[in-house]
């Protein structure tokens, strides 16, 4: 099928273009060298004709989809080698340390994903330097490959109830790992099925007896050369999952393995040869992998939908249907106000929690500086944050994928619009590194703490320093700051009204802890609250701070964003705010009025804000979403590689229906 440069419609849209699309390329990417970078990495990634697949994916078997999947993942091992790519090594963002990249080829997840994302990361984090220097090496040349098994198939969000345990034997100076019972086994890890030769194990600590809480363990679970299973490892795969099925998550069991000592990971605890157990300065620096993952994700969740966006936006600008005017052609869909509706709050929503992304990114490389020396102050904040804003990032970005998706009607149902496969592995985040009902309930807990120290006088860190604002009522504001310092009243509303059912439930004679499950819907909502305006203020600071060295076109569709985020999560919110702040009918008929006309004033630029996010077609992996909008031509395409397609009549004619036309079944 031969194609014009680009579809009309798409070239129409380009040029009506209001900013330089490159400014802001440089900008989503943290900086014109990033973008150069990364650039020149898709340049040789997408070069390697083995790291294209002939057959789509979907047409696979589950055991031909995993086989094609690792030599994809050993091609791009190779390539990212030779480009100086540093794996396992997280960067502010997902475009600039390449796991975009890295992920486009796989649509549906890479089994060496938990090698980079959590195996040496825990190494790195965890191990002292001499455990550092022998495992890092030998996980970057990939002579070993492993996973980070924490969960069991009887718990994961309760990591106290772990049971798999590492006992000490001081006489051979080795732990032995040991699973109890079938809710011990290991369930999820990824690449842990066939792909991995080692893990860090998360176990329980035992020495004569006695227990010192959940530890990492460097565990070898197969042979360097045969990769068969070692003696007393039960291992396997979990089987087919809604996404990352080509992650090859597994299960893992212990029947009495030794491993030495060292193998424990000691950068924070220790255990002596003689079986002296030292301590961490804090229990939770145990729980640090989970932390720095919970704040990529926030990255990663805005990367999904940017992606997902830019596909729908797209294939809006070409798509055409029904009538708006009765003479007038079909208009393209994206003409109509439902759509922009749908597809714009993603655009901004991407750029919010992008811009937010990166200022905790930067949050937690402070935090990381003052614990190498000994401060922890920072912790409980930090953690609070990445708890929240992977959340909220998680459920809002995906909630918006699968919008992203139906508004592509029929074919947005298509595997070939690589939609499905997005709004997959998007929610897969809501449930992973701590399911987000679990991780507002975490960050109630620090809200709660914050707010009854406060009450005694001590002072509140900084992205709660507005709870010691008095709750007075004042009169509605529609700018962006009015609309900021309300959505603070909301948090403070709701969080004084769950510490107030806390203390009436306790008071009423519950046990705290019964008061706490009682009251726990309002705590959740709290700490929503909480994390909306957190991103609220630090989206509008960012974008204020970067307008100050951007150009005037680019800083005024940069605000037109933010305006939108905010004009349309008051909208959405609508309930919250009548009942903590002074908001009234009025206000709500002209902020509808403002949604209506920013969606107006967005439209020209829809087109260029999705090319800013700069993917190139290999990444989007989309028949809908492609640069040049040949949707039709490509959805055609790819439906002719069915395998179905491949002969006229299927056998199963003459087998079946023929037979049942006859009537000689
Ligand atoms: C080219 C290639 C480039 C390569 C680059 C890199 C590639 C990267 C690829 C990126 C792709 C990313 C893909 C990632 C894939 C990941 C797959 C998923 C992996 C997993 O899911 S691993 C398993 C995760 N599991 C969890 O998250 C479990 C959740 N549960 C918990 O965290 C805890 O159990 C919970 C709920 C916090 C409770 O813990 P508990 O011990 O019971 O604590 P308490 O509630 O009693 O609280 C005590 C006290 O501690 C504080 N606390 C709790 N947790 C933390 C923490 N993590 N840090 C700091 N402090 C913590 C808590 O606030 C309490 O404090 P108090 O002061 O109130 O006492
Ligand atoms: C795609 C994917 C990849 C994964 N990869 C890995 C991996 O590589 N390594 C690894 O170790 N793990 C991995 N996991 C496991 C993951 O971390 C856990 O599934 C996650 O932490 C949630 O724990 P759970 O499954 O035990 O859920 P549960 O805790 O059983 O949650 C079930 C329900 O119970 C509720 N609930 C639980 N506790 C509470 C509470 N205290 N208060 C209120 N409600 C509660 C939850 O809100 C939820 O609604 C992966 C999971 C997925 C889906």
């Amino acid at each position: 099928m031969t194609l014009k440069k680009v579809n009309p419609d798409l070239e129409k849209e380009r040029s009506t273009c209001t900013f330089n699309i490159e400014e802001l390329t440089n900008l989503l990417d943290t900086g014109a060298h990033c973008t150069a970078e990364r650039r020149a990495v898709e340049d040789k990634v997408f070069s390697v004709k083995e790291l294209k697949d002939e057959i789509p994916d979907e047409f696979l078997s589950h055991k031909e989809r995993y086989e094609n999947a690792i030599r994809k993942s050993v091609f791009l091992h190779k390539v990212l080698q030779e480009t100086g790519v540093k794996r396992g090594v997280y960067n502010r963002s997902d475009k600039s340390d390449f796991r975009t990249t890295y992920y486009s080829i796989f649509k549906d997840g890479s089994p060496f994903m938990l090698q980079y994302s959590m195996f040496v990361p825990t190494i790195l984090g965890q191990g002292d330097s001499e455990q550092v220097e022998l495992w890092y090496k030998r996980a970057l040349n990939m002579e070993i490959i492993g996973t980070y098994a924490q969960t069991e198939l009887g718990h994961g969000t309760f990591i106290r109830g772990l049971e798999t345990e590492a006992v000490y034997d001081e006489k051979t100076e080795e732990f032995i790992l040991n699973s109890p019972s079938l809710s011990s086994y290991k369930w999820w890890p990824g690449g842990l099925g066939h792909t991995t030769n080692y893990c860090i194990v998360m176990a329980q600590l035992k020495i004569k007896g006695k227990p010192y809480g959940m530890q990492p363990f460097i565990v070898q679970i197969r042979d360097e050369e045969t990769h068969m299973p070692l003696p007393g490892v039960k291992v396997g795969e979990i089987g087919a999952k809604l996404a990352f099925n080509t992650v090859n998550n597994g299960f893992l069991g212990f029947e009495h393995v030794r491993i030495p000592r060292r193998h424990m990971l000691m950068r924070f605890s220790q255990v002596s040869k003689d079986g002296k157990f030292t301590s961490s300065a804090n229990p939770k620096l145990a729980y640090g992998t989970m932390v720095m993952v919970r704040v990529t994700i926030v990255n990663s969740a805005a990367t999904y939908l940017s992606r997902a966006v830019t596909i729908a936006i797209r294939y809006s600008a070409v798509r055409h249907q029904s009538k708006l005017k009765q003479n007038e052609p079909e208009p393209q869909i994206l003409d109509y106000v439902t759509q922009q509706h749908k597809l714009f709050i993603g655009i901004a929503t991407s750029h919010a929690y992008m811009f937010c992304s990166y200022w905790l990114w930067d949050v937690y490389v402070m935090y990381q500086k003052e614990q190498n020396v000994g401060n922890f102050d920072r912790l409980p904040e930090l953690h609070a944050l990445a708890c929240c804003l992977k959340v909220i990032s998680s459920s809002d970005c995906t909630g918006l994928v699968e919008k992203c998706r139906m508004s592509c009607g029929g074919h947005g149902f298509m595997m070939s619009s690589n939609l499905p496969q997005l709004y997959g592995i998007s929610t897969a985040t809501c449930t992973y590194e701590g399911e987000n009902t679990v991780m507002l309930l975490q960050t109630a807990r620090a809200l709660v703490k914050a707010w009854e120290l406060g009450s005694r006088g001590r002072p509140f860190s900084p992205t709660m320093s507005y709870f010691a604002e008095k709750n007075v009522p004042s009169k509605w504001d529609s700018s962006l700051e009015g609309i900021l310092n309300a959505f603070q009243k909301v948090s403070i509303g709701k969080l004084s009204s769950s510490v107030s059912s806390l203390q009436e439930y306790t008071k009423s004679g519950l046990s705290a802890e019964d008061a706490w499950n009682k009251a726990s819907v309002q705590l959740i909502g709290a700490a929503e609250a909480w994390g909306r305006a957190v991103v609220l203020s630090i989206y509008k600071s960012e974008i204020e701070r970067y307008g100050q060295t951007v150009s005037p076109a680019l800083k005024s569709v940069l605000f037109d964003l933010v305006e939108l985020y905010y004009v349309h999560l008051t909208l959405e919110k609508m309930g919250d705010l009548l009942l903590y702040t002074q908001l009234s009918e009025k206000d709500v008929v002209s902020l509808r009025k403002k949604y209506e006309d920013l969606l107006e004033k967005i439209r020209p630029n829809a087109i260029g804000l999705v090319d800013a996010f700069d993917y190139r077609d290999e990444v989007l992996n989309s028949t809908l979403g492609s640069y040049d909008g040949f949707a039709y031509e490509r959805l055609m395409t790819e439906a002719m590689k069915s395998p179905l397609n491949a002969e006229p009549v299927n056998q199963s004619f003459h087998k079946y229906i023929k037979p049942l036309m006859k009537g000689k079944l």
